[in-house]
């Protein structure tokens, strides 16, 4: 197996705030990861050290076999495809859905006179279809619900056929319906081989698609509990990771979870 994430005592310390702390994590090829905790507890800290977007205070980060601080961050990120409310605030209300999806191929936001070649149109159109997004594919950005929009940003993070691709709250903001079909997409997505490693943050066990197979609970900036998935969401790990008493249940690969009585 190989190793596609391997981090060893990352830290990440702002001021005197001690955002992670000495987290260890080690994500291999073929696993769908999911990443729980409370607001707060370092999550998005911890996508933004997974996608090479931040460094760690101390501690070493290898993704995709490279060491951060010691590679080329231009040609590591379009490997790892990222899904992010910080990344689709950038993302322009008056551009195309197609070209949402299509610039990611160059790294960019907002369409400017590139040629595209057919191969880019063909997988963005692949990849709309994918998320049941392409008969809006010419609307804008803007028009978009925010079920919708999700999508988009998923296809979007898919476009340079990443080794990695980091999830981070993929259904916050989705009414049920919504959950569900991005659900059922994420689903298919990893229970295919071909697709990449994916680990996916969220605060609900509810959203964990099937076919996820570890999970992560993050306490406080701490790694609290890692593992494959039936081992980690336990009522008592979950209760641990929450503070407060859970009963976790899980029911033909969905998790359901609810205050103790
Ligand atoms: N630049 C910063 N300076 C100081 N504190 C920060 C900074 N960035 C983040 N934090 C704090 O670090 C902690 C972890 O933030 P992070 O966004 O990683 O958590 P999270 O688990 O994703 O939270 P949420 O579930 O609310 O999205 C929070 O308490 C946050 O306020």
């Amino acid at each position: 197996m190989t190793e596609v994430l391997a981090l060893h005592d990352v830290t990440v310390r702002r001021s005197t705030t001690t955002i992670l702390d000495k987290v260890s994590w080690t994500v291999q090829d073929q696993d769908r990861w999911v990443v729980l905790g409370r607001n707060g507890a370092g999550k998005t800290t911890l996508m933004s050290i997974a996608a090479g977007r931040m460094h760690p205070t101390s501690g070493t980060a290898d993704i995709l076999g490279e060491r951060l601080g010691r590679t080329d961050l231009n040609e590591l990120r379009p490997r790892i495809g990222l899904s992010s409310a910080a990344l689709a605030e950038h993302i322009p209300a008056s551009e195309t859905v197609r070209d949402v999806v299509l610039t990611a191929a160059y790294g960019m936001t907002g369409r400017w006179r590139e040629q595209y070649e057919d191969f880019d149109l063909g997988r963005a159109g692949d990849l709309l279809r994918l998320f049941g997004m392409a008969e809006l594919a010419e609307r804008t950005f803007g028009t978009l619900s925010e079920g919708e929009r999700k999508r988009v940003q998923i296809a979007r993070a898919l476009m340079t056929d990443p080794e990695l691709l980091l999830l981070d709250e993929p259904a916050a903001g989705l009414d049920l319906g919504g959950r569900e079909e991005l659900v059922a997409a994420l689903a298919e997505l990893a229970g295919d081989r071909r697709s990449p490693v994916m680990v996916l943050v969220t605060h609900h066990v509810e959203e964990i698609p099937p076919n996820f197979t570890h999970a992560l609970l993050l306490r406080g900036g701490q790694a609290f509990m890692a593992g494959p998935l039936a081992q980690v969401l336990t009522s008592e790990n979950l209760s641990e990771a929450f503070g407060l008493p859970l009963v976790v249940e899980s029911h033909d690969g969905r998790y359901t979870a609810r205050g103790a009585r």
